[in-house]
């Protein structure tokens, strides 16, 4: 295993489509997949071939078009299933199967018995069609640990090459992913993927604890879109592994934004200003000790470098704003206040967004410098040494 990597699983097209009300054509999905492979993702769910013929058209027009990443498709236990992701032309399957009991009994009417055997007889029958296998654990963090690990023996035995440990209603945390991985890895030598969930908003958090855990791969979607609340964002993923752990994933930085861009387009779902990563504020500062301290040294205030996700910091005048904000502003502008004028200037900004709860334009500093030059020039000729004069 190549433990400075890691491998993203980007499951925007299968997952990420299954979001309540999402749709893609079979032209945004082409769009998206090649925009995942330009940016250097190296695998992609890219759908689910029992849905029928037509979904079936647009997995073969992504397939047609992969180069550089490999397309797989989501399969249930099923001969049809399989049958209908061979035709898609994919060489690879993601084949899914319950692993709690809860699952087993409550949606499949089966037992753990049946699981373990069926489990082998689609593997191998994959195998045979020259599909390679990644058993998806459905449910794996409801299941019983000891039951996970014989699904994985089994698994292995039979010929997959990857076991997916599914956080299906996203009811994990980082600590108990990790050593859930820990023990996983132990355990066997296929590759494991975590797949979670954010029903609790930690489902970056429980990929990072399964990397560090010995997960090889891992499911993402773009912006986070998936099942409920979503899934790991790809974007996230990207980061946090490169950034914390110097693990990198062979997906460009700089690429993320158009990727999260084309997709909130394709999936009517727009990307909240401060989300992590790619939202349009995360680099826009207003309060005036962030911005003084930026003015000085851009590392005082910057989690991530902006220039590697091609963005630079963006300074905006608001109620939080300081001096230094307002001068350097105004120097933007070619105008140079004195301190005095600058705090006048400051209560001129601090009213308008008071008033408009938006910052102001150009036109309007220009104006409040009108407004203020004469009231800071008085200011700036009293003579402080003086007693004031009592009124006659
Ligand atoms: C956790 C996940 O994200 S799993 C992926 C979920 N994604 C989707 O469901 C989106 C696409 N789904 C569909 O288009 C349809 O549900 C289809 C085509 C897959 C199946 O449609 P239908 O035949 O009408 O079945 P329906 O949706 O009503 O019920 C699901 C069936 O799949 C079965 N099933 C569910 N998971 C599995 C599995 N891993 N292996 C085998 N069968 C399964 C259910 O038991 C049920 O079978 P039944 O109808 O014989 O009782
Ligand atoms: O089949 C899998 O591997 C996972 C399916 C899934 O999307 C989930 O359980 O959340």
């Amino acid at each position: 295993m190549d433990w400075s990597s890691v491998i993203v699983n980007d499951t925007t097209l299968r997952d990420g489509e299954q979001t309540a009300g999402v749709i893609f054509t079979l032209g945004e999905k082409v769009a998206i997949a090649k925009a995942l492979e330009r940016a250097g993702v190296p695998e992609m769910e890219v759908g689910i071939p029992a849905m029928g013929p037509e979904e079936q058209e647009s997995i073969r027009a992504v397939v047609a078009q992969c180069e550089a990443s490999r397309p797989i498709a989501w399969c249930r236990m099923h001969m049809t299933d399989l049958d209908a992701a061979a035709a898609c032309g994919v060489d690879m399957v993601n084949l899914s199967i319950p692993v709690s009991d809860q699952q087993i009994k409550g949606k499949l009417g089966r037992d753990r018995g049946w699981v373990l055997a069926h489990l082998e007889t689609m593997i191998k029958t994959a195998l045979e069609k020259g599909l390679e296998v990644a058993l998806g654990g459905e449910d794996s963090s409801r299941a019983d640990p000891e039951f996970l690990l014989r699904v994985i023996e089994r698994a292995e035995a039979s010929g997959a090459r990857r076991f997916r440990f599914a956080d299906t209603l996203g009811i994990m945390d980082p600590f108990t992913t990790l050593q859930m991985f820990k023990r996983l890895r132990a355990a066997s030598g296929l590759e494991l993927e975590i797949h979670a969930h954010d029903d609790l908003g930690l489902a970056t958090a429980n990929s990072l604890g399964a990397v560090l855990g010995g997960a090889t791969h891992v499911s993402t979607t773009v912006n986070g879109l998936g099942e409920r609340a979503g899934n790991a964002p790809l974007e996230e993923v990207v980061m946090a592994c490169r950034n914390l752990y110097g693990r990198h994933t062979g997906i460009a930085p700089m690429a993320l934004a158009a990727v999260s861009k084309l997709v909130a387009e394709a999936s009517g779902r727009p990307v909240p200003a401060n989300k992590p990563i790619v939202g349009e504020a995360i680099f826009t500062h207003e309060s005036g000790i962030h911005v003084s301290g930026l003015l000085r040294d851009p590392k005082n205030y910057e989690a991530l470098s902006p220039a590697d996700l091609g963005r630079c910091h963006r300074l905006v005048l608001g109620k939080h704003s300081g001096v230094a904000s307002i001068v350097h502003a105004c120097n933007a502008l070619g105008l140079a206040p004195g301190e005095a004028q600058a705090r006048a200037m400051l209560a001129r900004v601090r009213l308008h967004a008071g008033a408009t709860k938006r910052p102001p334009t150009d036109a309007d500093l220009r104006r409040f410098f009108d407004e203020t030059r004469s009231v800071a020039e008085a200011i700036e000729t009293l003579d402080f040494s003086r007693p004031p004069q009592a009124a006659s």
